[in-house]
């Protein structure tokens, strides 16, 4: 038995919910290009979860149930209200998340009916959860959800307590579509292990997020933003980017396990970074970031992944640096949900086996001789 390291190139399990061929990704066979420039967040929510596109009547009815769900127990705000003011934002997620499953009475009900509505549940809640977390460390109290608005429109009001420009709203509800569901991505994977031993749903949105948490996956675009604050400016780019690759500093953003010659969501981002940026009169993000990417890509062939231009799309919607992970979960929750629900349907436990590289007939010495 031989390893692969990172499981690379290994296929892990049949899905019909996204697809990644020859560099194109589609979500139930629709090309992510034409998903990002004409559906609606909870369209493709829909389409992950059911595998057609909503008709009105049925886009109607996901929307009341997204209202319906929206408020979370007043246990989990009073929770979060005691977590340490500076926990990490994607750590308090996964506590909250968590612990949503301990007031859902459905929660342990393993019936297919059940779960579809948890999976909606969880994306109605997370939403609320982040801007609750968001306002409660500020000292402030958190505001309820609204009802009959699309979920960016809801995050941004929840976040500000203001009614979000339709500018702003349209860019996260695309930005929102972009980050759904990529096939067998860590966070994914982890759902469906998780899952796949029959734990419920909220066990497996749990592992996830703590898996998207990391810095070489969803983690990426706050560390994007890190980097971005420390180059400060269009000047210092070169130098930066020039000393990072010498001392083989990854550069976040950058790379992927599955395109190689380019992500193709990034190019709906960057313009969407350079939209906004012209829209408010500051460009200098942006123009870091092209400048980045020509360096990069001129040295060393890398390509930016989805994380790269979300950092400056993000901080051009005053979206807080660090709730730029919990925002790709509040996405990716349609996904890892949708991943489950299909695990569920055709469960087999996954468990792999591992190259075993340690020493063989070792002896017990006692404790008294070592
Ligand atoms: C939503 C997402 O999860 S998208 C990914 C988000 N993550 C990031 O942006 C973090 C930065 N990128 C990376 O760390 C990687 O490209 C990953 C984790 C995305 C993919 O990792 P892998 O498929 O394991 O690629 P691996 O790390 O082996 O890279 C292959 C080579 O390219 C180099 N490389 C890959 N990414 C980068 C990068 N961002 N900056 C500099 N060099 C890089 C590696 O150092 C390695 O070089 P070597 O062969 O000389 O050792
Ligand atoms: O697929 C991956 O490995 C990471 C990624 O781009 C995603 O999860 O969107």
């Amino acid at each position: 038995m031989t390893a692969t390291k990172g499981l690379e190139g290994i296929v892990a399990a049949q899905s019909s919910i996204s697809s990644i061929i020859d560099g194109v990704l589609t979500y139930r066979g629709i090309n992510i290009d034409e998903l990002a420039e004409k559906a609606s967040f909870e369209e493709v929510a829909y389409l992950l979860w059911y595998g057609k596109l909503p008709n009105r009547a049925e886009l109607a009815d996901l929307q009341q149930k997204l209202d319906e769900y929206a408020v979370i127990p007043n246990e989990v705000i009073e929770a979060i209200k005691l977590y340490p003011k500076n926990t990490n934002s994607m750590a308090a997620l996964r506590s909250a998340v968590s612990s949503l499953a301990l007031y859902d009475p459905l929660s342990g009900d393993m019936t297919t009916e059940a779960n579809q509505l948890k999976a909606i549940k969880l994306q109605a809640q997370l939403p609320t959860v982040v801007a609750a977390f968001a306002r409660i460390r500020e000292g402030k109290e958190p505001i309820s959800p609204k009802k009959g608005v699309s979920i960016a429109h809801n995050f941004l009001y929840m976040l500000t307590g203001e009614e979000p420009a339709s500018v702003a709203e349209k860019a996260l509800d695309q930005a929102l579509v972009l980050h759904a569901d990529h096939e067998l991505n860590a966070s994914t994977f982890a759902a469906r292990v998780t899952v796949a031993t029959l734990s419920d749903i909220y066990s497996g949105v749990t592992s996830a997020i703590g898996a998207l948490k990391g810095p070489l996956h969803g983690g990426a675009n706050e560390a994007v933003m890190v980097m971005l604050e420390e180059i400060g400016s269009k000047d210092n780019v070169t130098a930066y980017i020039e000393n990072a690759l010498a001392n083989k500093v990854k550069i976040m953003g950058f790379g992927h396990r599955v395109y190689k010659n380019g992500d193709p969501r990034a190019k709906h981002l960057q313009k969407m970074s350079y939209e906004l940026g012209k829209l408010t009169g500051n460009l200098e993000l942006y123009e870091m970031s092209t400048q980045i990417e020509e360096l990069v890509t001129g040295r060393k062939g890398l390509k930016p992944n989805v994380d790269f231009y979300s950092a400056s799309v993000y901080t051009a919607l005053k979206i807080p640096r660090d709730l730029f992970t919990p925002l790709f979960a509040i996405s990716r929750v349609s996904g890892w949900t949708s991943h489950i629900l299909e695990q569920y349907e055709n469960n087999r436990l996954i468990r792999p086996r591992a190259e075993y590289v340690g020493p063989i007939q070792a002896v017990y010495v006692p404790v008294d001789e070592r």
